[in-house]
């Protein structure tokens, strides 16, 4: 229903909704990546605890999973598994901040999500050393 008084006018301005070509600020990726990495996170701790579970079960399950984790491609990855565990970490650390009151303005947010990005970064090459 339209207000009493006013006209609706529909704008016909061009609207571009192709995620490919759209230039998200840093702040957004760094909200984009969190919620991937903690859907990540969630299928990482299942697989992980399968294979804890695996590997305790009997001698030949543990060397099923010795088996299993022997090779290039399963390092890599868990050195993705723990990226993005420490991506999740950093970036809910920043999110928790902001909840607190602490840096919420546009720029103090584009900050504290390139420094979240670096932290992330360093913490990625620490845990490709412990894998490797
Ligand atoms: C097994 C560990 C974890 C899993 C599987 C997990 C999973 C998730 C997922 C899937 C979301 C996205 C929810 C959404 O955006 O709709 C989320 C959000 C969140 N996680 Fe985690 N998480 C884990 C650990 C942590 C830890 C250790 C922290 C603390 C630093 C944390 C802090 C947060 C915060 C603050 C949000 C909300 C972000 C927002 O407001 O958009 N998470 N988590």
């Amino acid at each position: 229903m339209e207000p009493s008084g006013q006209t609706v006018t529909k704008k016909q301005r061009p609207v571009n909704l192709d995620l490919r070509t759209i230039r998200q600020p840093v702040a957004a990726i760094a909200s984009i990546l969190h919620r991937v990495s903690g859907v990540i996170t969630l299928f990482s701790l299942a697989i992980l605890l399968w294979l804890l579970k695996s590997s305790l079960s009997s001698e030949t399950g543990f060397l099923e999973v010795v088996d299993i984790l022997d090779g290039f491609f399963v390092w890599f990855i868990l050195w993705g598994m723990l990226t993005a565990l420490a991506y999740h970490i950093v970036g809910g650390i920043r999110h928790l901040i902001m909840d607190a009151g602490y840096g919420e303005d546009l720029e103090s947010g584009a900050l504290s999500a390139k420094v979240a990005l670096g932290v992330t970064a360093v913490l990625s090459v620490l845990a490709g050393i412990m894998v490797w």
